[in-house]
C-alpha cells in the first residue's frame, strides 16, 4: 500500500534479503552455510524471537565494509519508497559488529553514506537509532555509548533490543541517563515477548517516549488506560508478531482492539527480509485479514509521522501529514 508513512520500527540488519547476503559473502569471501538463496530462505521458520535472533546474527557475518553497509541501506530505502515510506527511524546493533571485530566507525559512516542523500535519492527522510543488546551488559551498552559519541549528530536516539524475557529495562537504567545527558532520543523493546511490567519499567525508568512492540500492554488495563492517557506511541509490527509467534495468526492480532482502545498505535516492518513483507505489505496485510477500513489505515499513517522525531523539522512533517489527509486509497 503506497499510503504515506513513516516507519519507526526497523532494523537495518533485518532487512538483508538472501540475494545481498550471497553477493556480499562472495564480495567478501565469506562462506555461509546454505547452498543458495532457496535453501536459506527454507531456514525462516521460527519457533520464536531467540530461534530468529540466532538466524539473525549469524548472517551479519557478510557484513565487514562501509561499503556494505552503504548498499545493505540504499536496498531498503528503495523498497521502502516503493511502499509509500517517506521517512524512515532506523535501527542498528553496533554491538552485533564490534564484537565481530569491526570499528564502530564503518558502520555508522557505511549508513551514513546511504542516509545522508536518502532524501535526494530516495525520497526518504531519515533518522539513525542505535540499539543496544540487552542480552549484553550494561556495561558494554555504556562502552558502546560512549564509542559513539563521535558520531552523535548522525544518531538520534538510542533503544533497546533482542532478547527479552530475563533481561528488564531497569538493567540499563544508567546508560539511558547518560544518554538523557547527551540530549539523545530514548525508545525500548518492550512487550513483545518480555511482561507488561517491562513496559511500565521502559517508561518509568529509562524515560523511553516510544515503545517498540508493547504488545502484551493488552494484559494490564490500568497500562492501556496510561498509555492512551499519555499519548504513548507504540510500534506494532504484526507480521513479525505471526512469523514469532507471539500472536497465532494475523486474524488474532489484537491491533483493532488496541486502536479501540484509543492507544496511538503505528504499523511496521521490524525485519522484512525475515517476516515476509515490508511496511506497504504490513499495511496490506493488516487492512485484508483485520478488516481495517480506510479511516483506521489513514489514523495509523497519521500516527506515523505524529509519533516520528521530527521535531526539528516540523515543516517536513506538515507536508507528510498532509500527504496522508490527500491520499486517495484504491
Ligand atoms: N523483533 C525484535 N525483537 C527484539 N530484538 C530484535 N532485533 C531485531 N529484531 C528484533
Ligand atoms: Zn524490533
Amino acid at each position: 500500500m503506497s499510503l504515506p508513512k513513516a516507519e519507526l520500527h526497523l532494523h537495518i540488519e533485518g532487512t538483508l534479503e538472501p540475494e545481498l547476503a550471497f553477493e556480499l559473502a562472495a564480495r567478501n569471501g565469506v562462506e555461509l552455510p546454505y547452498a543458495d538463496t532457496d535453501e536459506l530462505r527454507k531456514a525462516y521458520q521460527f519457533e520464536d524471537l531467540q530461534s530468529f535472533l540466532n538466524l539473525y546474527y549469524e548472517l551479519m557475518a557478510v557484513l565487514r565494509t562501509e561499503r556494505d553497509f552503504e548498499d545493505l541501506a540504499n536496498a531498503y530505502l528503495a523498497r521502502a519508497a516503493a511502499q509509500g515510506v517517506r521517512h524512515a527511524e532506523i535501527f542498528f546493533d553496533p554491538q552485533a559488529h564490534t564484537k565481530r571485530g569491526l570499528e564502530l566507525g564503518t558502520v555508522v559512516e557505511g549508513l551514513w553514506r546511504a542516509l545522508g542523500s536518502s532524501e535526494a535519492n530516495h525520497g526518504v527522510s531519515t533518522r539513525l537509532i542505535m540499539c543496544f543488546l540487552r542480552d549484553d551488559s550494561a556495561e558494554s551498552a555504556m562502552a558502546t555509548l560512549r564509542a559513539a559519541e563521535p558520531y552523535l549528530d548522525r544518531i538520534v536516539g538510542i533503544g533497546l533490543d533482542s532478547a527479552e524475557v530475563g533481561h528488564p529495562p531497569v538493567k540499563f537504567r544508567e546508560v539511558y541517563e547518560a544518554a538523557a545527558a547527551l540530549g539523545l532520543r530514548r525508545v525500548a523493546h518492550a512487550g513483545e515477548e518480555g511482561p507488561p511490567a517491562y513496559i511500565t519499567e521502559a517508561l518509568d525508568i529509562l524515560g523511553v517516549e516510544r515503545v517498540d512492540h508493547g504488545l502484551r500492554c493488552m494484559e494490564d488495563p490500568a497500562l492501556v488506560e496510561r498509555l492512551v492517557r499519555d499519548r504513548v506511541p507504540l510500534t506494532l509490527c504484526p507480521l513479525s508478531n505471526v512469523r514469532l509467534r507471539t500472536v497465532d495468526v494475523l486474524a488474532d492480532h489484537p491491533l483493532p482492539a488496541m486502536l479501540d482502545a484509543g492507544l496511538m498505535c503505528t504499523v511496521n516492518s521490524d525485519d522484512p527480509a525475515y517476516f515476509g513483507g515490508y511496511a506497504g505489505d504490513n499495511f496490506d496485510a493488516v487492512r485484508s485479514a483485520l478488516g481495517l477500513d480506510r479511516e483506521r489505515l489513514r489514523e495509523l499513517a497519521r500516527n506515523s509521522f505524529l509519533a516520528s522525531f521530527l521535531e526539528d523539522d516540523e515543516e517536513l512533517r506538515a507536508r507528510y501529514l498532509a500527504e496522508v489527509e490527500a491520499y486517495e486509497f484504491g
